[in-house]
């Protein structure tokens, strides 16, 4: 059996015993969560020669709750990290040695012993709009008027909701649920006229294609850490906290702390409307925009500050602050 040598230094005996092959990571298994997973281990083991072995890395498909509730809002189940809960016993327990998440879908606090180590290069961050066949083809001068009078949304998430019913007051919104290509499917045939999936999603299952409208961030402004991948470990795993240390994105886990400690400050439940979206400049400043919504859309706050990419915790957390205060007291209620 062989062994993860690439961190093997005079030092090793802080990496405790050292890693055999093969390592497991756990996953979901939605074609996203999968197609995410192989992503990750195409990178880490370009890195990494001794991973490059075919058998270096056993997949081990762990369900959540929230794969297996599929006709509820996901705030009325309550929980926040409900893609995530059984993932995290799974590595806390050993069966796995890292994970591998959508960071949109991770709760801003991880559990005890449990460490965010790496983030991937983000993916276009924008929603989409899946048009279905009761939809025009979109004007440019005012795209969201191809979607008819009163029509039917299908979409889970209140940021999303109420963002729109801002827009298009006229429009109703329901839940849909399911897979990137289960929800495709209920669009397609007219279950709703239209709805709306991360164009990140889109983009990695090759469906690019059926993405109908895209929405400027400004417009919609995106869930933290859209369109990110975030690999979790114990924290204890000093080897694989520095290893999966070494291929992340610099830019990604700026944003990403940003936005996240917005979120956190905010401490809403998923049943508050939450946007939060941050660029990095090339001068090394980031922007932040934060959203707070009523979900109906009748009322929507939304704010943008600036800081130095080093102060991105402190400038989410102080954005974050500041939506609460200006907020109505019925939206963080
Ligand atoms: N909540 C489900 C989920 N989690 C991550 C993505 C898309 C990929 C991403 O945002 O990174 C999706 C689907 C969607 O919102 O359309």
């Amino acid at each position: 059996m062989s062994r993860l040598r690439s961190l093997d230094t005079p030092t090793a005996p802080r990496h405790g015993r050292g890693h055999t092959l093969p390592l497991k990571v756990g996953t979901r298994g939605s074609p996203l969560a999968l197609w995410q997973t192989q992503h990750f281990l195409g990178i880490i083991s370009g890195f990494c020669p001794v991973l490059r072995d075919a058998e270096a890395f056993e997949e081990h498909v762990i369900s959540t709750e929230g794969d297996r509730v599929q006709d509820k809002r996901l705030a009325d189940i309550g929980g926040k990290g409900l893609f995530a809960k059984e993932i995290h016993e799974a590595l806390l327990d050993g069966q796995v040695d890292f994970a591998v998440h959508s960071l949109k879908d991770l709760e801003t606090e991880l559990p005890p012993g449990i460490v965010l180590a790496c983030l991937l290069k983000r993916e276009d961050p924008r929603d989409a709009i899946i048009l279905g066949p009761v939809c025009g083809a979109p004007d440019r001068r005012d795209p969201l008027a191809c979607i008819p009078q009163g029509a039917l949304i299908g979409t889970a998430s209140v940021r999303r909701q109420s963002q729109i019913l801002a827009m298009r007051p006229d429009l109703r919104c329901e839940i849909i649920r399911g897979n990137v290509q289960t929800r495709l499917g209920k669009v397609r045939n007219g279950d709703f006229a239209a709805s709306f999936l991360a164009l990140a999603g889109l983009k990695r299952m090759g469906l690019e294609r059926e993405a109908g409208l895209l929405l400027d961030a400004d417009a919609m402004v995106p869930a933290a850490g859209q369109g990110i991948v975030g690999v979790t470990v114990r924290a204890t795993d000093v080897e694989l906290h520095e290893l999966l240390g070494a291929i992340e994105d610099r830019e990604a886990r700026i944003v990403a702390t940003a936005e996240r400690a917005l979120l956190g400050a905010l401490d809403g439940s998923c049943r508050t409307p939450i946007g939060a979206f941050a660029r990095l400049r090339p001068d090394g400043t980031i922007s932040l925009t934060g959203l707070l919504a009523r979900p109906d859309g009748s009322y929507l706050l939304r704010h943008t500050a600036e800081g130095a990419a080093a102060d991105a915790a402190r400038l989410g957390r102080e954005l974050g602050d500041r939506l609460r205060r200006e907020a109505p007291a019925d939206i963080l209620a």
